[in-house]
C-alpha cells in the first residue's frame, strides 16, 4: 500500500541537502534572492512566511517530489471522500472513515462526502432551532428567565478545541452570554466553575463522544447534584453531545441531544457538534457558520497539488525537514495573540495524540522518528520565560509563530509613538530575525548561534473565519505528516493502558476508606 518517506526516491537527495542546509547566519543570507518576499504562500485568510527556514529551492523541490511520490494530496482527497483511513493492516484496528472535514463542507454545491455532510447539516439545523428557541424565549428556566451562561463539560478532544476557539473568539460573543469549561476530574475544577455561575440561568452541555469518559461522567454527576441542591431540575438545564447510540444518548435525561459520528475523531471534532453546540450558544449561528467557512476554505486549499500553494502541506513538509532531516525533536507554536492562549494546548492533543505513533499503517515498526513534542505559549509572555533556551540552548526548537496585523478589539493606545499592536508585531519579527541570523560577540556568553528555523502564519485579524482556517490548517498539516511517516493518525491506543489501570485502582479504592494516606499506601504497593 502506501510507502513512508524513507522509501521515496527524493529521500536521498534531501539527506544530501541536510548535510549543508541553508545558512541563515551568513551575511546577507536572509535577504538573498528576495527570499523573505518569495518564500511566502498567500491565501485569502492567512499567509505563510517561511523565508526564515533552513531551506532553499533544492530542498523545496525535494519536498515537492517526495509529496508527489507519497501521493499526499491524493491521500487527503481520498480521506475527505470517505476512505477508511483509520486502520492498520494485519492487526485489529478501528477501521473507520475519517470525515471531520464533512462537518464544514457546507459551502460547496458538491460536498466531498454528501452523506456525512448531510448528517452534519441536519445537526446544525437542529442546533439552529434550539438556539432560536433560547433567543426567542421559548426555552427558558422555571422562572421564565433566559439562559445566559453555559457550562461545557468534556475532556481531551471534547474540551481542548472548543475551549481554544472560545477563548480565541471571546470578544465576538452574543451580549451577556458566557461559556465556562470543566474538564479535570480534580474536584477543584468543578468547584471553581460552579462558584462563578448562577445555575438557575445556566445550561450545562455534557460532551463525550463515547459517553463513557470517567472525568466527564463524574463532573456531570457533580453538576447535576449542584443543580438539584439549588432546587433545579437537571433535565431542564442539561444538553448532551455524544455519539449516536452511546451510553449517554438518553433523550429523557437532557433538554436536547446532539450527535457526532464514529467517523469523527475526538481531537478533530471541534467543527462537529462537539464544538458547535457551545460555540453556537456563544457566537450565534451566523458567526458559527463563518468559523466553519474558514475551516472549509483551508480544507479546499489542502487539496492543492502545487506545494508552494498549499499552506498545510508546506508546513507539514517543512516540519518533516526540521524533524527528520535536521534532527529537531520538538516544535514550539507561539501565537502573538493573547486570545490564542489555549491554541497550543489544543495542538498538543491534535498533533501528539495523532502522530505519537511507533507502528506504520502496514503493521511494521516506523522507519524514522514520528511526531515531535509540541508546546507553546503566547508571545510576548514567552519571551520573558523560555526564549533563553530557544536562542542559546543546546536543543534547536523550530518555531511556528502566529501573528495578526490588527488587534481583535481595535482598541489600542499609542505610547511613545507606537501602538501596543505595533509593539507586539515588532517583537514577533525581531524574534524571527534573532533566531535565524544570530549574533557574534567577543563575549561567548553573548553569542547567539542563529540558524534556528521558524515560520510565521500571518493573518489580518483573529475573526471567526480566521480561527476556523487556523484550526483546519493544523488538522491538515498533522494529517499530511502522518501520511509521510505512514502512520495511522486517527487512533489513540496509547491512552488505554493508563485508563485501564486507573479504572482498576478506582475499583479497588472504592472498597476502602477514602483517606488520602491509605490511598497513597495502596498505590505504593502496586508499584
Ligand atoms: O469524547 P470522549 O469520548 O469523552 O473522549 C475524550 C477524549 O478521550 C480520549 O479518548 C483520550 O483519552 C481522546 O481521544 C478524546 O478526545
Amino acid at each position: 500500500m502506501y510507502k513512508n518517506f524513507t522509501q521515496t526516491k527524493a529521500f536521498s537527495g534531501l539527506r544530501r541537502c541536510a548535510q549543508r542546509p541553508y545558512d541563515l547566519t551568513r551575511k546577507g543570507a536572509l535577504f538573498e534572492d528576495d527570499r523573505l518576499q518569495k518564500f511566502v504562500c498567500r491565501s485569502p485568510l492567512v499567509n505563510l512566511h517561511y523565508g526564515t527556514q533552513r531551506i532553499d529551492h533544492h530542498v523545496l523541490q525535494g519536498l515537492s517530489d517526495m509529496s508527489r511520490e507519497l501521493e499526499l494530496v491524493e491521500q487527503f482527497k481520498a480521506l475527505r471522500r470517505g476512505a477508511v483511513a483509520n486502520r492498520i493492516e494485519g492487526v485489529e484496528s478501528e477501521n473507520r472513515q475519517v470525515l471531520h472535514t464533512a462537518c464544514r463542507d457546507l459551502f460547496s454545491a458538491l460536498p466531498c462526502h454528501p452523506e456525512a455532510t448531510a448528517s452534519a447539516a441536519g445537526q446544525l439545523d437542529k442546533l439552529a432551532s434550539f438556539l432560536e428557541k433560547l433567543d426567542s424565549g421559548v426555552i427558558v428556566n422555571h422562572r421564565q428567565q433566559r439562559f445566559t451562561s453555559l457550562v461545557h463539560i468534556g475532556i481531551g478532544g471534547s474540551d481542548l478545541g472548543p475551549r481554544a476557539v472560545y477563548e480565541g473568539l471571546k470578544c465576538y460573543g452574543k451580549e451577556g452570554r458566557t461559556v465556562r469549561f470543566i474538564a479535570n476530574v480534580d474536584p477543584d475544577d468543578a468547584v471553581a466553575v460552579l462558584s462563578q455561575v448562577d445555575l438557575s440561568t445556566t445550561l450545562v452541555n455534557i460532551v463525550s463522544k463515547s459517553g463513557t469518559t470517567l472525568e466527564t461522567l463524574t463532573n456531570e454527576e457533580i453538576v447535576r447534584a449542584a443543580l438539584k441542591k439549588a432546587g433545579l431540575n437537571p433535565a431542564d438545564h442539561c444538553i448532551a453531545v455524544t455519539g449516536e447510540g452511546s451510553r449517554m444518548d438518553n433523550s429523557g435525561d437532557y433538554l436536547e441531544t446532539f450527535h457526532m459520528y464514529e467517523y469523527i475523531g475526538g481531537r478533530y471534532s471541534t467543527c462537529s457538534m462537539v464544538g458547535a453546540a457551545s460555540l453556537g450558544f456563544f457566537l450565534g449561528m451566523e458567526q458559527l457558520k463563518q468559523f466553519l467557512e474558514g475551516a472549509a476554505l483551508l480544507d479546499e486549499m489542502a487539496e492543492e497539488e502545487r506545494l508552494e500553494q498549499n499552506i498545510p502541506l508546506l508546513m507539514a513538509l517543512i516540519g518533516v525537514w526540521n524533524h527528520n532531516f535536521l534532527g529537531c525533536r520538538s516544535l514550539a507554536v507561539l501565537p502573538y495573540s493573547q486570545a490564542m492562549h489555549r491554541f497550543p494546548a489544543h495542538l498538543q492533543q491534535c498533533d501528539m495524540e495523532s502522530n505519537g505513533k511507533s507502528l506504520q499503517r502496514n503493521g511494521q515498526p516506523v522507519a524514522s522518528t514520528t511526531g515531535p513534542i509540541v508546546w507553546g505559549e503566547p508571545g510576548t509572555n514567552g519571551q520573558h520565560a523560555f526564549y533563553q533556551l530557544l536562542h542559546q540552548g543546546t536543543e534547536i526548537v523550530p518555531v511556528e509563530f502566529i501573528g495578526f496585523r490588527r488587534s481583535q478589539s481595535g482598541l489600542d493606545q499609542t505610547v511613545e509613538n507606537t501602538t501596543s499592536q505595533e509593539k507586539l508585531l515588532a517583537n514577533l519579527f525581531a524574534q524571527m530575525v534573532a533566531l535565524a541570523a544570530g549574533k557574534e560577540s567577543d563575549n561567548p556568553n553573548r553569542v547567539f548561534p542563529g540558524n534556528r528555523p521558524s515560520s510565521l502564519l500571518l493573518a489580518q485579524r483573529l475573526t471567526p473565519k480566521t480561527m476556523g482556517a487556523l484550526l483546519a490548517l493544523y488538522e491538515a498539516k498533522i494529517i499530511f505528516q502522518g501520511f509521510v511517516w505512514n502512520i495511522n493518525s486517527f487512533d489513540q491506543e496509547g491512552v488505554q493502558l493508563g485508563k485501564a489501570l486507573a479504572t482498576r485502582f478506582i475499583a479497588e479504592i472504592s472498597k476502602r476508606e477514602s483517606d488520602p494516606d491509605s490511598l497513597e499506601n495502596y498505590f505504593l504497593k502496586q508499584l
